[in-house]
């Protein structure tokens, strides 16, 4: 039976903001906070409990080096070299915020592996940790055994930048621990056979957010869709199962999600899972109140450049908003601050969506092909095209090279609730 819906709220009302999480650091790699005897490292299952558990702190440290980046000096200095153009690629011979993105998703590929053996490689991510140093040395980077090892890694396509190399070896050596959720319990006794999955990573998303600057956040009157900036910057881990490609667990950070002077922030970090007929997220479910106030229209999001095509369309019966960073938009819809995400160009790829699919499949909705829900069938077959149209993970698309093999080439509609995904297709093929 799908779970009771979360039922959203008028534009202007959105949730309350979750409390920035809770973490604790250990000195020591292991976790208090892990419930149950551990399995054998090596062993083919690995309990989905833990999996989840692991994912939370795997975004959790990966914010964590997001913020850092841009809070120690040496570092946020060649981020924002880039801003001015000049320097561009001469220092390095690439772009310092694609070593970051690299570095967080090896991160994110060392501490699976080094948790669960065998699921370091099942990791696939939005970046290539091939690089060619300004003395044309090519270098891989990888998260070594230990810090000294990777520091020199670093140093070698950092042109000996020690300081630099010596600040990023140390962050992603940290251990960082999330408080395992209560609701985990519901996954205890479900094994996951792990060369039946897959993960799929954005290291961050909204890169260009994440480069812009200490800009204060900006949201417009009466909304809490943030316009540009940090908010807008998201990590998205996501877990599909081989067989089918659907989408089974996501773990969003928001690291930028609250501060107080612009420059200390803290984020937060939003959950779901969704295997077999076992789901459970960390939003709190069951909202009662209805949807929209009478007369009211429901919100959409898409992307600025999506807007003008897609708006002719909706706007007769859709309020139409847009909002910089995919993951972004994908968070919006999941927090009910809009009722879905519409966008009908190829501009999203399976590690910008696999994260929030998981998380909106466990809310009772999903992620499907727009171009699809254009068809005739679409609303005669309705159970039938629901089910079929979704995103799936697992296959490249054909006759597709490089990053395009992973592209939405067509298109997306992400929703909670299916009633707004049929209105959202019959407005989208009128004429
Ligand atoms: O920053 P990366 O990981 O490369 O992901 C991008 C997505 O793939 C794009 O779809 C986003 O474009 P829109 O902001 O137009 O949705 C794009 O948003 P942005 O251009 O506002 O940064 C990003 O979310
Ligand atoms: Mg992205
Ligand atoms: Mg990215």
């Amino acid at each position: 039976d799908p779970l009771p819906l979360v039922v959203g709220q008028q534009q202007g009302q959105g949730p309350p903001p979750l409390p920035p999480t809770q973490l604790v650091r250990n000195k020591k790699a292991h976790s208090r906070h892990c419930s149950g005897p551990s399995q054998p490292q090596g062993s083919r299952n690995l309990r989905a409990s833990d999996l989840i558990a692991e994912l939370l702190n795997a975004a959790e440290k990966s914010a964590e080096v997001a913020r850092a980046i841009r809070r120690e000096e040496t570092l946020f200095q060649l981020l924002i070299e880039e801003k001015t153009g000049d320097d561009k690629g001469k220092r390095f011979g690439f772009d310092f915020k694609t070593l970051a993105d690299v570095l967080i998703q090896e991160m994110i590929r060392h501490d699976l592996e080094k948790k669960f053996s065998g699921m370091g490689k099942r990791v696939t991510g939005e970046e290539n940790n091939k690089f060619t140093n300004i003395v044309g040395e090519s270098v891989t980077v990888e998260i070594k055994d230990n810090k000294k090892k990777t520091m020199s890694t670093l140093m070698k396509i950092l042109s000996g930048n020690d300081r630099a190399a010596g600040v990023l070896s140390e962050l992603v050596h940290q251990d960082v621990t999330v408080p395992r959720p209560a609701e985990l319990q519901k996954f205890e006794s479900i094994q996951l056979d792990k060369k039946t999955i897959g993960v799929w990573v954005d290291p961050i998303d909204g890169t260009a957010e994440y480069i812009t600057g200490n800009r204060d956040p900006e949201f417009r009157p009466g909304e809490n869709i943030s316009q540009n900036g940090l908010p807008n910057v998201t990590v998205l881990i996501g877990v599909y199962e081989k067989a089918t490609g659907l989408p089974i667990i996501g773990v969003i950070n928001q690291p930028f999600f609250q501060t107080t002077d612009g420059k200390a922030w803290t984020g937060r970090m939003v959950w779901g899972a969704c295997i077999g007929d076992v789901r459970a997220t960390c939003l709190p479910m069951a909202r009662s109140e209805p949807l929209l106030a009478e007369g009211d229209k429901h919100a959409v999001l898409t992307s600025m450049s999506d807007c003008k095509k897609l708006g002719t369309y909706l706007c007769e019966n859709f309020e139409v908003l847009t909002a910089p960073g995919a993951g972004y938009k994908l968070l919006c819809v999941i927090d009910r601050l809009c009722s879905a995400y519409v966008l009908s160009k190829d501009n999203t790829y399976r590690w910008d969506t696999c994260a929030p699919h998981a998380i909106l499949r466990a809310m009772g909705g999903g992620v499907v092909k727009h171009k699809q829900t254009l068809s005739a069938d679409f609303k005669a077959k309705r159970d039938q095209s629901v089910r079929e149209l979704q995103i799936t993970y697992h296959k490249a698309e054909p006759k597709a090279a490089g990053s395009n093999a992973w592209c939405n080439m067509q298109g997306v509609i992400a929703y909670c609730d299916e009633e707004v995904l049929m209105k959202l297709a019959e407005s989208l093929t009128r004429k």
